[in-house]
Protein backbone atom coordinates (compact mmCIF):
# COMPACT_ATOMS: atom_id res chain seq x y z
CA UNK A 1 0.00 0.00 0.00
CA UNK A 2 1.11 3.45 -0.53
CA UNK A 3 1.64 6.48 1.59
CA UNK A 4 -1.42 8.78 1.73
CA UNK A 5 -0.54 11.98 -0.28
CA UNK A 6 1.06 15.09 2.09
CA UNK A 7 -1.50 17.19 3.17
CA UNK A 8 -1.93 20.53 1.16
CA UNK A 9 -0.88 23.54 2.97
CA UNK A 10 -3.55 25.23 4.70
CA UNK A 11 -5.37 27.85 2.63
CA UNK A 12 -5.15 31.14 5.24
CA UNK A 13 -4.48 34.93 4.98
CA UNK A 14 -1.32 34.51 7.14
CA UNK A 15 0.28 31.86 4.24
CA UNK A 16 -0.94 33.55 1.37
CA UNK A 17 0.92 36.78 2.60
CA UNK A 18 4.13 35.40 3.63
CA UNK A 19 4.44 33.68 0.45
CA UNK A 20 6.24 35.88 -2.47
CA UNK A 21 4.23 36.32 -4.96
CA UNK A 22 5.13 37.87 -8.56
CA UNK A 23 6.19 41.10 -9.18
CA UNK A 24 3.57 42.15 -11.90
CA UNK A 25 4.60 43.05 -15.31
CA UNK A 26 5.32 46.43 -16.78
CA UNK A 27 7.66 49.73 -15.70
CA UNK A 28 7.82 49.96 -12.07
CA UNK A 29 6.66 54.04 -11.19
CA UNK A 30 7.47 53.64 -7.57
CA UNK A 31 9.70 51.10 -5.68
CA UNK A 32 9.02 50.40 -1.96
CA UNK A 33 11.56 52.75 -1.01
CA UNK A 34 8.83 55.44 -3.07
CA UNK A 35 6.05 54.31 -1.72
CA UNK A 36 8.03 54.55 1.72
CA UNK A 37 8.71 58.30 0.98
CA UNK A 38 5.11 58.98 -0.65
CA UNK A 39 3.62 57.47 2.89
CA UNK A 40 5.99 59.70 5.30
CA UNK A 41 5.25 62.65 3.50
CA UNK A 42 1.43 62.20 3.14
CA UNK A 43 1.80 62.23 7.02
CA UNK A 44 3.73 65.24 7.54
CA UNK A 45 0.89 66.56 5.15
CA UNK A 46 -2.07 65.65 7.02
CA UNK A 47 -1.03 66.59 10.05
CA UNK A 48 0.47 69.71 8.68
CA UNK A 49 -2.70 70.91 6.92
CA UNK A 50 -4.86 69.68 10.69
CA UNK A 51 -2.67 71.40 12.43
CA UNK A 52 -1.46 68.40 14.00
CA UNK A 53 -3.39 64.88 15.10
CA UNK A 54 -6.13 65.89 17.32
CA UNK A 55 -9.38 64.67 15.98
CA UNK A 56 -7.80 62.83 12.78
CA UNK A 57 -9.60 59.19 11.67
CA UNK A 58 -7.99 57.50 8.58
CA UNK A 59 -10.09 55.17 7.25
CA UNK A 60 -8.78 53.07 4.72
CA UNK A 61 -10.76 51.61 1.62
CA UNK A 62 -10.51 47.83 1.04
CA UNK A 63 -8.64 46.37 0.06
CA UNK A 64 -4.95 48.20 -0.14
CA UNK A 65 -6.69 51.51 1.24
CA UNK A 66 -6.61 49.87 4.66
CA UNK A 67 -2.78 48.71 5.06
CA UNK A 68 -2.08 52.14 3.89
CA UNK A 69 -3.85 54.16 6.24
CA UNK A 70 -2.12 51.77 9.07
CA UNK A 71 1.30 52.80 7.43
CA UNK A 72 0.28 56.63 7.49
CA UNK A 73 -0.99 56.24 11.18
CA UNK A 74 2.41 54.45 12.18
CA UNK A 75 4.34 57.51 10.72
CA UNK A 76 2.03 60.47 12.69
CA UNK A 77 3.05 58.55 15.63
CA UNK A 78 6.38 58.66 14.78
CA UNK A 79 6.56 62.24 14.25
CA UNK A 80 3.59 63.30 16.67
CA UNK A 81 3.45 60.28 19.16
CA UNK A 82 -0.33 60.09 18.74
CA UNK A 83 -2.50 57.12 18.32
CA UNK A 84 -4.63 58.13 15.08
CA UNK A 85 -7.72 55.77 15.04
CA UNK A 86 -7.59 53.85 11.75
CA UNK A 87 -10.83 51.68 10.62
CA UNK A 88 -11.91 50.20 6.94
CA UNK A 89 -14.62 51.79 4.99
CA UNK A 90 -16.39 48.84 2.58
CA UNK A 91 -17.75 50.27 -0.22
CA UNK A 92 -19.42 47.14 -2.20
CA UNK A 93 -22.79 47.92 -1.54
CA UNK A 94 -22.61 51.33 -2.20
CA UNK A 95 -21.27 51.14 -5.95
CA UNK A 96 -23.01 52.69 -8.67
CA UNK A 97 -22.79 49.37 -11.01
CA UNK A 98 -24.29 46.86 -8.68
CA UNK A 99 -26.42 45.68 -11.14
CA UNK A 100 -24.04 45.79 -13.83
CA UNK A 101 -20.87 43.92 -12.37
CA UNK A 102 -20.93 40.28 -11.15
CA UNK A 103 -21.21 40.15 -7.18
CA UNK A 104 -18.57 41.15 -5.39
CA UNK A 105 -18.03 39.98 -2.02
CA UNK A 106 -18.21 42.54 0.62
CA UNK A 107 -14.89 43.80 2.85
CA UNK A 108 -15.65 44.27 6.80
CA UNK A 109 -16.13 47.84 7.40
CA UNK A 110 -14.77 48.70 10.80
CA UNK A 111 -15.47 51.98 12.61
CA UNK A 112 -12.99 53.01 15.34
CA UNK A 113 -14.36 53.67 18.91
CA UNK A 114 -15.46 57.00 18.77
CA UNK A 115 -16.85 57.24 15.73
CA UNK A 116 -16.68 59.89 13.02
CA UNK A 117 -19.23 62.55 14.30
CA UNK A 118 -17.64 65.42 13.86
CA UNK A 119 -14.07 64.15 13.51
CA UNK A 120 -11.88 64.80 10.55
CA UNK A 121 -12.01 61.47 8.76
CA UNK A 122 -9.15 61.21 6.14
CA UNK A 123 -10.40 58.42 3.58
CA UNK A 124 -7.42 55.96 2.20
CA UNK A 125 -6.82 54.05 -0.94
CA UNK A 126 -4.43 52.92 -3.31
CA UNK A 127 -5.37 54.11 -6.72
CA UNK A 128 -8.00 57.27 -7.74
CA UNK A 129 -8.97 56.79 -11.21
CA UNK A 130 -12.63 57.79 -12.38
CA UNK A 131 -13.32 58.62 -8.85
CA UNK A 132 -16.44 56.33 -8.46
CA UNK A 133 -14.97 54.64 -5.51
CA UNK A 134 -14.19 57.73 -3.42
CA UNK A 135 -18.49 58.37 -5.09
CA UNK A 136 -19.26 55.36 -2.88
CA UNK A 137 -17.35 55.84 -0.20
CA UNK A 138 -18.71 59.06 0.48
CA UNK A 139 -22.16 57.40 0.54
CA UNK A 140 -20.57 54.57 3.16
CA UNK A 141 -19.39 57.35 4.95
CA UNK A 142 -22.85 58.88 5.22
CA UNK A 143 -24.48 56.17 6.69
CA UNK A 144 -21.96 56.01 9.50
CA UNK A 145 -22.21 60.05 10.90
CA UNK A 146 -21.35 63.16 9.98
CA UNK A 147 -17.49 63.91 10.11
CA UNK A 148 -16.97 67.65 10.78
CA UNK A 149 -14.27 67.34 7.61
CA UNK A 150 -13.65 64.95 5.02
CA UNK A 151 -10.21 64.35 3.52
CA UNK A 152 -8.54 62.29 0.59
CA UNK A 153 -5.00 60.65 0.57
CA UNK A 154 -4.87 58.71 -2.23
CA UNK A 155 -1.02 56.39 -3.08
CA UNK A 156 -1.69 57.05 -6.84
CA UNK A 157 -3.86 59.51 -8.99
CA UNK A 158 -3.59 58.09 -12.36
CA UNK A 159 -6.20 60.61 -13.85
CA UNK A 160 -9.69 60.11 -15.92
CA UNK A 161 -11.78 61.76 -13.00
CA UNK A 162 -15.38 60.95 -14.30
CA UNK A 163 -17.01 62.61 -11.39
CA UNK A 164 -15.94 65.55 -9.83
CA UNK A 165 -13.75 64.08 -6.78
CA UNK A 166 -10.04 65.16 -6.00
CA UNK A 167 -7.87 64.12 -3.47
CA UNK A 168 -6.35 66.46 -1.24
CA UNK A 169 -2.84 64.00 -1.00
CA UNK A 170 -1.13 62.18 -3.24
CA UNK A 171 1.76 60.12 -3.32
CA UNK A 172 2.26 60.37 -7.17
CA UNK A 173 0.35 61.37 -10.32
CA UNK A 174 0.80 59.30 -12.75
CA UNK A 175 -0.35 60.33 -16.13
CA UNK A 176 -1.88 56.97 -17.78
CA UNK A 177 -3.76 56.09 -20.99
CA UNK A 178 -7.08 54.04 -20.29
CA UNK A 179 -5.36 51.12 -21.87
CA UNK A 180 -3.08 51.26 -19.59
CA UNK A 181 -3.10 49.01 -16.24
CA UNK A 182 -1.95 50.23 -12.85
CA UNK A 183 -1.08 47.99 -10.32
CA UNK A 184 -0.17 48.84 -6.79
CA UNK A 185 1.57 45.56 -4.82
CA UNK A 186 2.01 46.08 -1.25
CA UNK A 187 3.73 43.47 0.66
CA UNK A 188 1.33 43.24 4.03
CA UNK A 189 -1.05 42.12 1.38
CA UNK A 190 0.51 41.07 -1.76
CA UNK A 191 4.13 39.85 -0.60
CA UNK A 192 5.57 41.94 -3.00
CA UNK A 193 6.17 46.26 -2.72
CA UNK A 194 5.60 48.56 -5.38
CA UNK A 195 3.34 50.30 -8.23
CA UNK A 196 3.72 48.77 -11.81
CA UNK A 197 2.17 50.63 -14.98
CA UNK A 198 1.37 48.20 -18.38
O1 LIG B 1 -11.51 55.74 -9.05
P1 LIG B 1 -12.02 54.40 -9.47
O2 LIG B 1 -12.29 54.31 -10.96
O3 LIG B 1 -13.19 53.93 -8.68
O4 LIG B 1 -10.84 53.36 -9.29
C1 LIG B 1 -10.07 53.26 -8.15
C2 LIG B 1 -10.40 52.02 -7.38
O5 LIG B 1 -10.19 50.86 -8.22
C3 LIG B 1 -9.38 49.94 -7.52
O6 LIG B 1 -10.15 49.11 -6.73
P2 LIG B 1 -10.84 47.79 -7.27
O7 LIG B 1 -12.31 48.06 -7.42
O8 LIG B 1 -10.12 47.30 -8.48
O9 LIG B 1 -10.67 46.79 -6.06
P3 LIG B 1 -9.38 46.42 -5.17
O10 LIG B 1 -9.16 47.56 -4.20
O11 LIG B 1 -9.78 45.18 -4.45
O12 LIG B 1 -8.22 46.25 -6.11
C4 LIG B 1 -8.53 50.79 -6.60
O13 LIG B 1 -8.07 50.02 -5.50
C5 LIG B 1 -9.46 51.89 -6.19
O14 LIG B 1 -10.21 51.53 -5.02
O1 LIG C 1 -19.49 52.89 -7.60
C1 LIG C 1 -18.50 52.52 -8.27
C2 LIG C 1 -17.25 52.27 -7.68
C3 LIG C 1 -16.22 51.89 -8.50
N1 LIG C 1 -16.42 51.76 -9.84
C4 LIG C 1 -17.61 51.99 -10.42
O2 LIG C 1 -17.76 51.85 -11.64
N2 LIG C 1 -18.63 52.37 -9.61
Amino acid sequence: MSAPPPEPPAASAAASVSEPQHEPEGRVVLDARDIARALTRIAHELLERNKGASDLVLLGIPSRGVPLARRIAARIKDVEGVDVPVGALDVTMYRDDLRRQPARSPHPTDVPPGGVDGRTVVLVDDVLYSGRTVRSALDALNDLGRPGVVRLAVLVDRGHRELPIRADHVGKNLPSAHTERVMVRLADEDGVEGVWIS
